[in-house]
């Protein structure tokens, strides 16, 4: 996003705030845009997915924001324009109803500048640059307070390349790549790769054409043991399935209708990066503050809590994406959503009273991927129940 790579800063949401929000009174007639972000690696099919987006038939009128970083295709190339050494941001209509930009200095300009043009569109793709760390990205529109109002954040999608995402994984990274008070990491390092795959809501895993149903077949079981949460969608030129509910549409972050994840014994385990999920009873509706601190602890100090350091199973996790949901004694749920340290514990809008959906679960379910987690739920289920039962 930023040219000179400067991380946003990071806005901090606590449960308390967001109840101010969601009780936010919309203006009548006008309806948030969603926004999903495209990342993946250089080279992994980003543009040819938005190509076959804005070329099938979906009924919406799409806005693609093309970041051009690293990029050489004619039409990012021709929305360019250099005015005295400044780039200019341009829009241009693509036909099939959707317009398109190019951004050189700020994608959160060019959204800006988009938002006039409001009415003239239902959604928002920004395809990020192969360098870009969504975990930098999402919470820009998530929760901003300016872009909050206007935009939601749908769902991050990454794209991976089938033929060559094991090497980069492996591959030793240039430089250590840490979010915000965890210069110091000690681990091993992180590739761009690791935080696009564990930041993602959809995988498409593309380039199947490329490799042997047993290659696809390792590289699968890798991307599942990074991030358990995530769908996986394997393409051929990107072509998914369909694309309303699979990379548009996916309300990843306002609604969660299933957190099918289970921790599977996974073949091909990645030593950076891992998803787990701690199951824990129904709660009443006075333990939120509870999990709200439990969350704090963990998300912001990356600290599990009140345990001696002597004791302390995993004393140097990072958590890149968590999400939850809260099953409460009186029948209603709550939804944990996290990017990094920026969370939100919301009501949940689609899931009623558990006796009129049968699918609802009836406990809680939290599920946190990010690096050094250790090598099973245990030691964070063990926590967090002596936590919620730590009388205070
Ligand atoms: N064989 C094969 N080639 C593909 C597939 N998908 C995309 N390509 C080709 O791979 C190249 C890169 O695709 P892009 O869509 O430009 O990738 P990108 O992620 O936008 O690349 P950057 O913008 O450089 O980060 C293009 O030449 C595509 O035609 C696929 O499934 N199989």
């Amino acid at each position: 996003m930023d040219d000179d790579e400067t991380p946003p800063e990071l806005v901090e949401v606590t449960a308390l705030q967001e109840e101010t929000r969601t009780e936010e009174v919309e203006e009548p007639g006008v309806s948030r845009v969603p926004i999903t972000l495209v990342t993946g690696y250089l080279g992994a099919g980003k543009t040819t997915l938005l190509n076959y987006i804005l070329t099938e038939k979906h009924g919406k009128k799409i806005a693609v924001i093309m970041n051009e970083f690293g990029d050489s295709t004619d039409i990012e190339k021709s929305l360019t324009v250099n005015q005295d050494g400044q780039e200019v941001t341009e829009w241009l209509d693509v036909g099939n109803g959707c317009i398109c930009c190019s951004v050189k200095d700020s994608g959160v300009q060019a959204i800006e500048s988009l938002m006039d043009r409001r009415g003239s569109f239902d959604y928002i793709l920004l395809e990020t640059t192969g360098l870009a760390d969504p975990g930098n990205i999402a919470p820009l529109f998530w929760v901003d307070d300016g872009l909050g109002s206007s935009i939601y954040l749908d769902g991050i999608v990454t794209l991976v390349d089938a033929k060559n995402i094991l090497r980069l994984l492996d591959e030793p990274a240039t430089e250590e790549i840490t979010h915000a008070g965890h210069e110091d990491h000690a681990g091993p390092a992180l590739t761009m790769a690791h935080l696009q795959v564990s930041h993602a809501d959809v995988i498409v895993l593309n380039k199947v054409d490329l490799v042997t149903p047993t290659e696809l077949d390792n590289v699968r079981q890798r991307i599942a043991s990074i991030n358990g949460a995530a769908k996986i969608h394997v393409t051929d030129h990107s072509r998914t399935p369909q694309i309303e509910g699979v990379v548009l549409d996916l309300h990843a972050y306002d609604q969660l209708s299933k957190l099918d994840f289970d921790e599977k014994g996974h073949a091909h385990i990645d030593p950076k990066i891992s998803t787990l999920a701690i199951i824990y009873p129904r709660i009443s509706s006075d333990q939120i503050a509870r999990v709200d601190e439990w969350l704090r602890s963990v998300l912001w100090e990356s600290i599990l809590p009140s345990i001696p350091e002597e004791e302390n199973e995993i004393p140097n996790f990072e958590i890149h994406r968590l999400k939850g949901i809260l099953a409460l004694k009186d029948g209603t749920f709550k939804v944990i959503q996290a990017v990094r340290d920026v969370f939100e514990i919301r009501d949940s809008e689609n899931r009623e009273r558990k006796e009129d959906n049968n699918d609802a679960p009836d406990h809680c379910k939290i599920v946190i991927i990010g690096r050094d987690l250790g090598k099973s739920a245990g030691a964070w289920e063990r926590n967090f129940r002596s936590f919620m039962e730590k009388v205070t």
